[in-house]
Order: C-alpha cells, then structure tokens, then sequence
C-alpha cells in the first residue's frame, strides 16, 4: 500500500491525482490533503478518501476548516500554514507525495519531501524552476525518487533509455529532446487584437482543463519557457540539447530524437491522469480512467516552429535559461506577478511580457548558491516586478 501526501489537492492536478487513486483502494491511501483556502474542496474530497490530515496554507482558514471537518463528521487532524505544508510532506506515515501546489508556493513543500526521502510526483515546475541545482543536488543527497508528472516530462521520460543516467543524453545516443507545445488559445489569434484578449479567453485551452495560472503560462507559452528550464535540470540537458515543436493537437506529448534517426515518442489522450497514474504505479501501469486512443478518429498531426513576435516570453525563458539561475528564479517570479495581474483585470495580455523582460533587465546577476538566497531573490523580484506593474497599470 502507497501512503499518500497530496500537495495542492484542490486543484486540476489534485482532483485528477484523487480520481486515479478512488479507482485503486487496495493500492493507494491518502494520508494528508492540502490547499490553499478551499475549504469546500478540501472537505468534499476528504469525504471521499478519510485522511489523517487536512491542511490549509491560510492560517486564518484553520478554523473555518476544523468546523466544516466537525460538521462533515470526519476524523481529520486540521492544521495550517506553510510549516505544517512541509510537515506532512516529509511526514513518516507518508512514502509519495504528488507535489502540486501552482508557483513558488510550492518549494518549501515539495523540498521538505525531497528532504524526507520521498517518493516525490513532480508537478509544480515552478519550484524546480525557481531552484534549480540545489533541488537537484537535495534529491540526490537524500535519496529521493523524482518523476516528473508534468505531461511533456513525463512523455520524455517514457521515451528515454531504461538505463538512462541523469545527464548522460549524448553517450545514451540522443540528438535532441523534442518538447512539444500547443500554442495554446491564441495561435491564430492575429497580433493586432492581442491588447483585447481577456483572462477568460487566455484560460480557455485548447486541450487541456487546468488550473487559472498555467493556462495563461499556456497562452504565452512561458509554460513551454518553464517547461525549457525544467527539462533542463530533470534529464541533465543543456539548451542547445531541447529543440521546442509546436503541435496543436496535444496527442504526441513529447519525444526523444536519437542518432540513428529513430524518434521515440509518448502518445495519449490530453488527460492528466495517465502521467499521474504512470507516476503513481511506476515502475508498475495502473488504470487511469483514460480512454484509449482511437487513430481511426483523429485528425492530422501537424507541427511547427514558434514564432518568436507571438511566444516572446518563450524566448525571453530560454534565455534565462542560458544565462542562469539568477534568470530563471527572477523571470518565475516576475511572471507569477504578471499573470496575476492580468488574471485580475490590471493589464493587458502582452503586459505580461512587458514585465517579465523589464523585470529582468532590472536584477543584477548573483550566484543563487542556497535556499535563503532563491527565496530572498525571489522576493526582490517581485518587488522589481511589481513596481513595473504599477508603471504600465497607473
Ligand atoms: N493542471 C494541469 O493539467 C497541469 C499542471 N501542472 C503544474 O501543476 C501545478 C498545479 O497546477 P494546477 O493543478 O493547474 O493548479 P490549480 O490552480 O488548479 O491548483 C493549485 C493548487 O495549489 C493550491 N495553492 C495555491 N496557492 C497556494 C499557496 N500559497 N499555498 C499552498 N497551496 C496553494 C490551491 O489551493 P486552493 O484551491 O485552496 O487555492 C490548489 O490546491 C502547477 O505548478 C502547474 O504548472 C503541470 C502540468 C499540467
Ligand atoms: C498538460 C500539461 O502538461 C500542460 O503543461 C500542457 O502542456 C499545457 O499545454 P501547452 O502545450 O499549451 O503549454
Ligand atoms: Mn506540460
């Protein structure tokens, strides 16, 4: 029996994890439920599953929480804040926790199960983006198990060797890292009416039903930027090592081009549930719910290159990428600012990158060389960031 943590279980990613789970009770006990604030989610899917713990973030919810559980009649524990977030991740009771709290929220969560050995199901890129090589280095030293959840890591990850080594792609005989994007809602849109675009028309994916935050990253396709960055420190690559391809169908997931001319690649339905179901039963296959695909009835598979005039932020992550830790941390932090200020009506979509790149053009760089350090950094730039907001929202 696998003990679950699930970090953000409120969420798209939580939902889809708590679904795969329901199917395979003599497999899977959840343990401990997170969220932010929301309180009803939390409460309904305790109902479904019977953790011993319920935590919000939000101390202020703790106990608007601990009525619901009494009125639910559930036997949970309640607490709250960040520092009891880490406590149930790296809890004794707990062997995986499905990291999946959205931006930066979620490091010290998803470190503190790193921390404790786990087996931990990766979700929020923020964290890893923010973070880089120390995360890497944690996993490492404590012995933790990572596997990427996010669908495009996953889809490589299931294409690379068995034997795989991290950072080992060119003696493994790989070319390139083939990530796939959509393009998102605004492929097509023609540049001229970008400064119209609604939050409700940016979160309207195409393919995929996910979480407010992502989406947007989706629609600028800074999710491919962090997605860039994220693959970099997962496989061990370098930039020149991931090429970015544009397919608009979303059913090739991502693929591993080798010297020999073989492609290898992960094809599914849009769903999240079969790479949590793949990362929960690893090395096993469980059922995920998921329909399985029917060639006879797709469509064409098309493909192509990003421009860079309609994905800028997709190129401004790149080469934050390129030029370190300092860029990557500043750039995540600057765009959680952006996107919440455009989810919130303040500015308009292209705004998003207006900020990012001013943002960026204001950080010295420095050596990002401990937690402090990423956590202090990060706080300057959303100080910078939030200053060029006011700038373009005043
Ligand atoms: N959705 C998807 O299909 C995919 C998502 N991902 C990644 O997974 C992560 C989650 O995405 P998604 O599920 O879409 O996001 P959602 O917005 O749907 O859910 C976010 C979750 O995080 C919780 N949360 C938000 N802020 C905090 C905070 N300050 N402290 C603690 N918990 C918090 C929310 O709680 P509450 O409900 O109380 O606000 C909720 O449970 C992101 O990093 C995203 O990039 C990766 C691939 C695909
Ligand atoms: C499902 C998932 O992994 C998302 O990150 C997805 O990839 C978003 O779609 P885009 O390819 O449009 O960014
Ligand atoms: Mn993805």
């Amino acid at each position: 029996m696998q003990r679950l943590c699930i970090l953000g279980a409120t969420g798209s990613i939580g939902q889809s994890t708590l679904d795969v789970v329901a199917r395979h009770p003599d497999q899977f006990e959840v343990v401990a439920l997170t969220a932010n604030s929301h309180i009803e989610g939390l409460i309904s899917a305790a109902q479904g599953c019977q953790p011993r713990f319920l935590v919000v973030a939000d101390p202020d919810c703790e106990a608007a929480l601990r009525a619901g559980v009494k009125a639910a009649g559930l036997q949970c524990e309640v607490l709250s804040g960040q520092q009891a977030l880490c406590e149930v991740a790296g809890h004794d009771d707990v062997d995986t926790v499905m990291a999946a709290i959205v931006g930066a929220a979620g490091l010290m969560p998803t470190l503190a199960a790193v921390e404790s050995g786990k087996k931990v199901c990766l979700a929020n890129k923020e964290a890893l983006v923010m973070s880089g090589q120390l995360f890497m280095d944690a996993v490492q030293r404590h012995g933790a198990t990572l596997l990427p959840v996010d669908s495009e890591h996953n889809a490589i990850f299931q294409s690379l060797p068995a034997d795989f080594q991290y950072g080992q792609l060119h003696s493994s005989g790989i070319k390139h890292l083939l990530l796939t994007g959509s393009g998102g809602p605004f492929r097509e849109t023609p540049l001229s009416s970008f400064e119209q675009l609604t939050p409700q028309q940016a979160c309207a994916h195409p393919n995929w039903e996910m979480g407010q935050k992502i989406s947007v990253d989706s629609a600028t396709m800074m999710n491919k930027g962090l997605e860039f960055i994220e693959a970099c420190w997962l496989f061990g690559a370098s930039p020149q090592d991931i090429h970015v391809v544009l397919h608009p169908q979303s059913v090739i997931h991502s693929m591993v081009q080798y010297v020999d001319g073989s492609v290898i690649a992960q094809l599914g339905q849009p769903d999240m549930r079969t790479p949590i179901a793949h990362c929960l039963a690893y090395p096993q296959r469980v059922a995920a719910g998921v329909e399985p695909l029917d060639f006879t009835q797709l469509s064409d598979f098309t493909f192509a290159s990003p421009e860079p005039a309609r994905y800028p932020n997709l190129f401004l992550a790149i080469e934050a990428c390129k030029q370190g830790q300092w860029a990557t941390t500043a750039l995540n932090a600057a765009n959680e600012v952006a996107v919440a200020a455009f989810l919130a009506g303040r500015i308009s979509f292209p705004a998003i990158h207006r900020i990012n790149a001013n943002t960026l053009e204001h950080m010295i760089p420095c050596v990002l060389d401990s937690l402090p350090a990423v956590v202090d950094w990060d706080q300057q730039a959303r100080r910078v960031a939030s200053d060029v907001l006011n700038g373009i929202s005043a």
